[in-house]
């Protein structure tokens, strides 16, 4: 049957480190540690990605932007979610709206919300309105409360364009 709507989620970790910059939402935030990965290890953008894709049947990131690819080096993933989206347009679905959880225990992402809301609905052609970013602590426990790692969470709803 072919359903006028479907239903996608996305899960990303990365190992917060030393030296490197911490980039959430396509944006950079001050704080001691960033985030280790191939790309800009933007892991929210991350589990977006996987969740748009999944939605339209279209597999994952690592299938599309494989991290044994010197082109994803250092790749910024708001580039990687606007080439996913181009492809889960071409199926003609469009993105209804994204809510997500990113599992920090620091820093706080509160303030830094509005201007995530912004690039993803400016990388999706969105309303800010449809995208929705909420943030959690761990309550100290496990790896994300010792602070080795930030999570993110995400589940997004397409519509036939
Ligand atoms: N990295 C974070 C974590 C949380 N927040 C905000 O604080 C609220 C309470 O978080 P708990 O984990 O203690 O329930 C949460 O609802 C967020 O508004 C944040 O901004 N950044
Ligand atoms: C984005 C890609 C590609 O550079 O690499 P990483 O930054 O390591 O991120 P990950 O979340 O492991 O996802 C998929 C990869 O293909």
């Amino acid at each position: 049957m072919n359903f006028p709507v479907r239903i996608g989620q996305g899960f990303d970790v990365h190992a917060l480190v030393k030296d490197r910059p911490l980039i959430i939402g396509g944006v950079t935030i001050p704080h001691t540690h960033g985030l280790l990965g191939h790309s800009d290890a933007d892991v929210l953008l991350h589990a977006l990605t996987d969740a748009i894709l999944g939605a339209a049947g279209l597999g994952d990131i690592g299938r599309h932007f494989p991290d044994t690819d010197p082109a994803y080096k250092g790749a910024d993933s708001r580039v990687l979610l606007r080439a996913a989206m181009q492809k889960v347009r071409q199926k003609d679905w469009t993105v209804v709206n994204i809510d997500a959880t990113v599992h920090a225990q620091a820093p706080k992402i509160g303030p830094h919300a509005a201007l995530m809301v912004a690039n993803i609905a400016t990388d999706l052609s969105i309303s800010t309105e449809n995208v929705n970013i909420k943030a959690k602590t761990n309550e100290s426990l496990g790896y994300l409360g010792r602070q080795e790692g930030i999570a993110a969470t995400v589940v997004v709803l397409l519509a036939r364009a």
